[in-house]
């Protein structure tokens, strides 16, 4: 999720898409990301410019040595802060549309979900969570121990049929969740319901 932020800002500084009043409210008009400041560990990025929020570009930030070698850049920006203002950003056009979040295991869909979650006035589910309250258990790893993935999965696809018919809902599914393609169908379902 770390990089599909840094993606997101990277689209950002490139022109995120939409319309050219929605691009300058944006950045201000000049077609640059117009942010806070920026705590992305983003792999070997020599030097980059942030624009700060009303002022001119910061000085090119150093990329610092790590470890490894290879060079990071680290900002000082807070990216729930980044994702409050993202999410405030779109609210006007999502019209009580769900927001479903994919992505790997541990790639960050719960903790981003909360966040926007509460600056949209959403409610947030993770899915992993019903599923293990539907079936009684503590951990999705028991139900997999338990019974069996394939159960694990049935009950996945029952819950993300049960949000699909939901309204204002932010949704972190399981790492899992894509690969049945039941669950896109019930995604995209829950995507299409506006207020
Ligand atoms: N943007 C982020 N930067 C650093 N750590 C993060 C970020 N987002 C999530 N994490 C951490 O990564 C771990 C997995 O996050 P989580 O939201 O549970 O992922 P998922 O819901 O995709 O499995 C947690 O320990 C969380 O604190
Ligand atoms: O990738 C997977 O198959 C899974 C990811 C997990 O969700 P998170 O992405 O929330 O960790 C959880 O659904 C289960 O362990 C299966």
């Amino acid at each position: 999720m770390e990089a599909g932020v840094g993606l997101a800002l990277q689209s950002r500084a490139a022109g995120f898409g939409g319309s050219d009043r929605r691009r300058s409210a944006l950045y201000g008009g000049e077609g640059r990301a117009r942010i806070g400041s920026l705590r992305v560990a983003e792999p070997a990025v020599a030097k980059a410019a942030v624009w700060a929020r009303g002022s001119k570009p910061v000085a090119p930030l150093r990329a610092k040595k790590s470890s490894g070698g290879h060079e990071t850049l680290h900002n000082s920006v807070d990216e729930a802060l980044l994702l409050k203002r993202k999410s405030e950003e779109v609210l006007f056009y999502l019209n009580g549309r769900c927001i479903y979040l994919v992505g790997m295991m541990g790639s960050g869909k719960s903790t981003v979900g909360k966040i926007m979650s509460e600056v949209l006035g959403y409610s947030f589910f993770d899915s992993d969570k019903l599923v293990e309250q539907a079936v009684g258990m503590p951990s999705v790893a028991q139900i997999f121990k338990v019974h069996s993935e394939a159960f694990f999965r049935d009950n996945e696809s029952s819950v993300l049929r049960d949000l699909s018919s939901m309204k204002r809902l932010v949704v972190a599914t399981g790492g899992g969740a894509v690969i049945r393609p039941v669950n896109w169908k019930y995604m995209k379902k829950g995507l299409g319901r506006s207020c």
